[in-house]
């Protein structure tokens, strides 16, 4: 069987940009999102939340204004996020209804994983029905679906849900991944390269959706994690249809994996943690993760390109789509790879618009770059890269690295 080939990359929430102040649409996607939620903010700020905006609201509705400090330096780390803007679920309404969620050592698990277990994989559809609808095929001929998310604590989990939302064959062979936080979008899209070539005639839908309710409290000294992901993390989900062998004309190729790898730094385990406790998901993320990040990637890179039969690659004359994680962690892997401005573009787009979206930011990042790729095939002196990679990264440490190759990047 040939190369596998990623056949549609689609996100969702793209669709749901509006201003915050923005005119009220009915037809707008953003009322189905939270399906049962009819009151799904128009202009409400949990939707739409600017760095500047971000603070005032944050430590508003967890009642912590008196934690000066602390709102100093939320306000500190949003300025230099480069993000802009991102998009939350819980906002005033729910919080208001689940007050206490406000504080990590009440007993609210319970409330979140409602709630989450109704999102999640409606979140989830709206994505992969988009996915399904541009593959061009019906969604009864997916065989597998990979879903991947950091809020699933309960069975028949998310995957399920999923399958019925889309009207998936009773026949379709289901894993979910849990927790592996921000690699889970790479690690399923591996998983889905392995069960399509293994599988002649395998088309695997790819899932990712993740809300950040479960692990939303409020601020407390001592707990700077909290902090850094009050101001890092996003809502989301994307989809993405695997399969090897496209059947021409309907299915359209966007990027074949060329080479998949996974690879633990050794002794950081420690250094970015998540565990579900009473009172919702804590992490930890140490300050070292853009340094730790950029004395390993390009020892992952030679790797991939070696098995290939690829070597003294250069780097700038690829296309990228690194899990953006923070902003540190991008212009580490820039500097140490010698990465000309503009490289990492799809990457810190999606970092600006919408935050990190843990483990489907990668697939938002791909679907940033195929739009970009067209773009540049399109321009008579544009001359697109046909080799790239995608890199992302969680828990572990763990680094997912691909290599990709776009045989059609005009149109894309
Ligand atoms: C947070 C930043 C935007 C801050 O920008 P700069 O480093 O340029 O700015 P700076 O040095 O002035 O630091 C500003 C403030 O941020 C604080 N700060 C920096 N890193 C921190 C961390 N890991 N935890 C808590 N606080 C942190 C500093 O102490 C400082 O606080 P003060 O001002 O009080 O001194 C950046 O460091 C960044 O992008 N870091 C990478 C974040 C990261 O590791 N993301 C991965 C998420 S996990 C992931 O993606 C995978 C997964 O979840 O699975």
């Amino acid at each position: 069987m040939s190369g596998t080939t990623v056949i549609c990359v689609l996100d969702e929430l793209r669709r749901r940009q509006r201003s915050r102040h923005g005119p009220r649409d009915e037809a707008c996607p953003a009322r189905r999102w939270a399906g049962s939620r009819a009151r799904h903010r128009h202009g409400e700020p949990a939707d739409v939340l600017g760095p500047g905006q971000y603070p005032d609201y944050y430590f508003r509705v967890t009642n912590s204004e008196h934690l000066t400090d602390l709102k100093g330096k939320l306000t500190r780390i949003c300025n230099k996020s480069g993000i802009k803007q991102r998009f939350i679920h819980l906002d005033e309404e729910l919080l208001a209804a689940n007050p206490d969620f406000k504080d990590r050592t009440l007993p609210s698990l319970d409330a979140r994983v409602e709630i989450a277990s109704a999102a999640v994989p409606e979140l989830a559809a709206s994505a992969a029905a988009k996915a399904i609808a541009e593959w061009g095929r019906p969604a009864t001929d997916i065989t597998h679906l990979i879903f991947s998310t950091y809020s699933g604590a309960r069975a028949p989990s998310a995957d399920r849900r999923l399958a019925s939302l889309l009207g998936l064959s009773p026949t379709v062979s289901r894993t979910i991944l849990n927790l592996h936080g921000c690699y889970g979008g790479g690690r399923s899209l591996q998983l889905a390269k392995e069960l399509a070539e293994n599988n002649r005639g395998a088309r695997v839908l790819v899932a990712c959706s993740e809300i950040t309710l479960i692990a939303f409290y409020g601020p407390e000294g001592g707990c700077p994690d909290n902090i850094l992901g009050q101001a890092l993390f996003g809502d989301g989900a994307g989809a993405v249809i695997v399969g090897a062998d496209p059947v021409s004309p309907v299915e359209r190729p966007l990027f074949e994996m060329a080479f998949a790898s996974q690879t633990t730094i050794p002794e950081t385990e420690d250094a970015i943690s998540m565990q579900i406790n009473k009172g919702g998901m804590e992490y930890h993320i140490s300050n070292q993760v853009p340094r730790l990040l950029g004395c390993n990637v390009e020892r992952c890179l030679v790797d991939a390109f070696g098995a290939l039969g690829i070597h003294n690659a250069n780097w700038n004359n690829l296309f990228w789509a690194i899990h953006p994680g923070g902003r540190a962690i991008l212009d580490h892997i820039e500097g140490v790879l010698g990465l000309d401005d503009g490289k990492l573009a799809a990457s810190r787009h999606v970092l600006s618009e919408f935050g990190n979206m843990s483990g489907t930011t990668v697939i938002f990042v791909l679907d940033e770059l195929r739009r970009r790729l067209g773009q540049a095939a399109n321009q008579e002196e544009g001359q697109a890269p046909e080799w790239g990679v995608m890199m992302a990264f969680g828990p572990g440490i763990t680094i997912e690295t691909m290599v990709l190759h776009a045989p059609a990047a005009e149109g894309n």
